[in-house]
């Protein structure tokens, strides 16, 4: 994938991974290596130059209506409610559209389930300036989550939180991952989130970026927070920042 024509910037080179329905695969690499570049080819933001992206069988050719994203700003409207803006994908979506009109009880009653879920029980009503960061971000969850997507990628979701709210977050997402059996591709600079969180961890090269490594994970689920403190946990995420260093100084 090349930005700004035939002279321009090569993100993406020879970039190749698979994950499997259901699987929980996590990217990490030097900045500017092409992460969310690919996150934005996966999902059919852009379109490859060269090579395929196949999402369910299907060849992705234009912005692909199973997915759920989230990205690290939550950008939720500030005129609208924390419910109405979980329920705006339905209102994008021309599929979606018609059922929301004729259902609304029925995505409201659904958005106030998934606010529960995240802990955010009760606050619908409230604009999402009215929410402290951590809430945006869970809010913003909700919104990913609202159409029952098949694949959820999450971009640096919890980037800008502190180390508390975002340990909290992570089992959010372990849980909803375990619940719903979506499949989940997370784009983080976090290693101990990518290990505590994935089955699967790619690294990246630097710019343009590949897959320089497939690391299994090997815990088993449900994985609790304590996993963090254990040495076989530390000893991997040793291992994967020995392998953005090197990714770095081979750039
Ligand atoms: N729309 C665009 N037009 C031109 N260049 C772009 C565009 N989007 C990204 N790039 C460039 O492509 C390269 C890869 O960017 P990308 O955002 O995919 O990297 P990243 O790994 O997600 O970065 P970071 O880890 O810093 O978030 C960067 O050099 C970036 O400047």
């Amino acid at each position: 994938m090349r930005y700004g024509g035939p002279e321009g910037l090569l993100a993406v080179e020879g970039l190749t991974l698979e994950v499997a329905t259901g699987e929980f695969a996590a990217v990490v690499g030097p900045s500017g290596c092409g992460k969310s570049t690919l996150m934005k080819l996966v999902t059919g933001l852009y379109i490859p130059q060269k090579g395929n992206v196949t999402v369910a069988d299907e060849p992705v050719t234009k912005p692909v209506n199973i997915v759920g994203m989230a990205f690290q700003n939550p950008t939720m409207l500030p005129w609208r409610t924390t419910l109405d803006n979980i329920l705006l994908p339905l209102e994008v979506v021309d599929r979606h559209r018609h059922r929301l009109r004729r259902n609304k009880a029925e995505y409201v009653e659904k958005a106030e389930k998934l606010l529960e879920t995240v802990g955010l029980k009760g606050f619908g009503q409230k604009f999402p300036w009215q929410l402290s960061g951590g809430m945006q971000q869970r809010a913003n969850l909700c919104r990913a989550l609202i159409h029952e997507p098949d694949l959820l990628m999450l971009d640096e979701p919890f980037g800008a939180l502190d180390s508390f709210t975002r340990e909290e977050l992570w089992c959010v997402i372990r849980d909803l991952h375990a619940a719903q059996g979506v499949t989940i591709v997370l784009v983080t600079h976090d290693l101990r989130e990518a290990v505590f969180l994935a089955d699967r961890i790619f690294v990246m090269s630097a710019r343009p970026g590949r897959i320089i490594k497939n690391q299994t994970v090997p815990f088993a689920r449900p994985r609790d927070l304590e996993i963090l403190y254990q040495s076989d946990f530390n000893d991997i995420v040793h291992e994967l920042r020995g392998n953005i260093a090197d990714a770095r100084k081979a750039a």
